[in-house]
């Protein structure tokens, strides 16, 4: 599988409501709870005599909770159901009743292995209203494990957005489809793992809303070297980073970029972080820059510009020249900055991939930082129509856009990238990908994915430094195949 796809509560509802004109009533209701029913039994440790407690809302999403409740109940689970809206899922509530199940009090919450969450689905609308509110932190407090029917209820299903109280799950069985608000930040980060149950959706379904690359997708987009092959045919990428005042974002993203398959990096930069790349990276081609001026550096195939240049009137101009040149440009860090001042540099006929975080996006755009974060794909995707550019919004989801394509999100970083410097490896992976022939979409979600990689591998659950996701990046592309170093002395076998 190359592609995870994941759909908004409206691309669900009308192919569920598509498939189901051909369905005899009830059926998929039935396909999604025995499908429901069969995760929460694997978690469990013996299904006959524990306790599970159902939270049941007045919709659908209650009405799974409620079939699937019945199934555990025939297994001889003692379900217990807590009806949280003014309404119930009358069949539902029969069918569980009718399997040993009962009604019970809020109280029930407290002592129960198992909680299932059926407040609701993607019917839901703003934050949690009372009880539901309440039922949802008295889920998060007790000791049992939470399991969440479709969405964490509290989670908008389109966007990730959490207004409010939320249902924090250890587990999320999702109907016919993932949901947008699964993939992404602050929702993501309350659903847990995810299982999908299929009900048969998939021939109804339009094209997704959001995408995210996975191992296979990301390892069929980067160039392997041919056998023919030289450094300048491989990708020169440029790297016009760093100041006298900060000297290590020009070595980090140097660093990123020698590691990522570029045939050869050239840097650009002042005297004191040029000395500084030299006497890191031997293998870095160097131009002192007396004029903030990128015409005796050479050819490259994609430039990086911002990481550590500062916002005065030479970074301005080196910024402007490095746009003007014809080939694809990242523009990060303050180079954003200085974009902010007048985005009418980011107008060229060469693509532009820029790589804000939210503080970054927000000088760009007027927005909010948090109002970013909150709603980090509605104004990625903004950003990219209202720039013209394809937009990286860095932060606990990273998040690529591109009018006219879905976003891709990306899912494998990790919190211990939260790290000085850790930004700058990023656009000299991106800026490495950029210059090797990779669209501005495919190396900013491919760069993501790589940088989030060798964090997981250079972090193994302990602190890490910017510097030792550079150094994982190969290691990430060898994982990406399942490959090891000892497989590649193998295939010199016959020799
Ligand atoms: N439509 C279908 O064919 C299928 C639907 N399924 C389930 O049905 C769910 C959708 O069901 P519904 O459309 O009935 O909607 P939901 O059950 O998601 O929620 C709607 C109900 O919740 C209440 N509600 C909405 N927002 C609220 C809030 N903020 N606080 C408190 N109450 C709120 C509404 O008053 C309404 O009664 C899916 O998420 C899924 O679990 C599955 O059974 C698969 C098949
Ligand atoms: N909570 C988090 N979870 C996962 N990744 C994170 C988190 N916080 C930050 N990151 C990642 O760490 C990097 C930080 O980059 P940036 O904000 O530019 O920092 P710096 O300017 O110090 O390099 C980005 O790639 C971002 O996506
Ligand atoms: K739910």
């Amino acid at each position: 599988m190359k592609m995870i796809a994941a759909y908004s509560a409206d691309q669900i509802r009308s192919a569920e409501q598509a498939l189901m004109a051909r369905l005899p009533e009830g059926t998929l209701m039935l396909r999604a709870a025995s499908g429901l029913a069969a995760a929460c039994a694997d978690l469990l440790p013996k299904v006959y005599g524990s306790r599970v407690v159902l939270l049941v809302g007045s919709g659908d999403n209650g009405g799974d909770a409620l079939y699937a409740g019945a199934v555990l109940a025939r297994r001889g689970a003692r379900v217990e159901a807590v009806l949280a809206g003014e309404r119930t899922h009358q069949a539902g509530l029969h069918a569980l009743q009718e399997a040993g199940g009962v009604v019970a009090g809020e109280d029930a919450v407290a002592a129960a292995e198992l909680i299932v969450d059926g407040l609701v689905g993607i019917g839901a609308s703003g934050a949690l209203r009372e009880p539901y509110a309440r039922l949802a932190e008295a889920a998060n407090a007790a000791a049992g494990l939470v399991v969440a029917v479709d969405v964490p209820s509290g989670v908008d299903a389109s966007s990730g957005r959490v207004a409010g109280a939320a249902v924090r799950a250890a587990l999320t069985v999702t109907m016919g489809a993932r949901k947008t608000g699964l993939l992404v930040d602050p929702g993501a980060g309350f659903a847990g793992r995810i299982e999908l149950v299929d009900i048969g959706l998939d021939a109804y379904l339009p094209g997704p809303d959001v995408t995210a690359l996975t191992r296979a997708g990301v390892a069929g987009r980067l160039p392997r070297p041919g056998h023919e092959t030289d450094k300048y045919r491989r990708g020169v990428v440029g790297i016009a980073a760093g100041s006298d005042q900060y000297t290590g974002a020009a070595v980090l993203a140097v660093g990123g970029a020698l590691r990522a398959g570029a045939g050869m990096v050239r840097y650009a930069g002042p005297g004191r972080p040029a000395a500084q790349v030299r006497a890191r990276w031997p293998e870095a081609v160097i131009t002192e820059l007396d004029e903030p001026s990128i015409d005796g550096v050479g050819r490259v195939q994609a430039w990086v510009v911002g990481p550590g240049l500062g916002t005065g009137r030479w970074a301005r101009e080196l910024v402007a020249r490095v746009l003007a040149s014809d080939v694809p440009v990242l523009v990060d860090a303050d180079g954003l900055n200085l974009v902010a001042k007048g985005v009418a540099l980011l107008r060229r006929t060469g693509p532009v991939l820029i790589t804000p975080h939210a503080g970054e996006l927000a000088r760009l755009t007027g927005a909010g930082r948090d109002e970013i974060e909150a709603g980090r794909l509605a104004h990625v995707r903004a950003a990219a129509a209202e720039l013209g550019v394809t937009v990286l919004l860095k932060g606990s989801t990273t998040v690529v856009a591109e009018e006219g394509s879905p976003v891709r999100v990306n899912g494998t970083g990790t919190p211990w990238l939260a790290a000085g410097g850790t930004g700058d490896v990023l656009s000299g992976i991106a800026g490495s990908l950029l210059a090797q022939g990779l669209s501005g979409y495919d190396a900013g979600s491919c760069g993501a994915y790589l940088h989030g990689l060798a964090a997981r591998i250079a972090a193994c659950g302990a602190p890490l430094t910017a510097a030792e996701v550079a150094e994982a990046v190969p290691a990430a592309i060898r994982a990406l195949s399942g490959e090891s170093a000892l497989d590649h002395a193998r295939e010199l076998t016959d020799w």
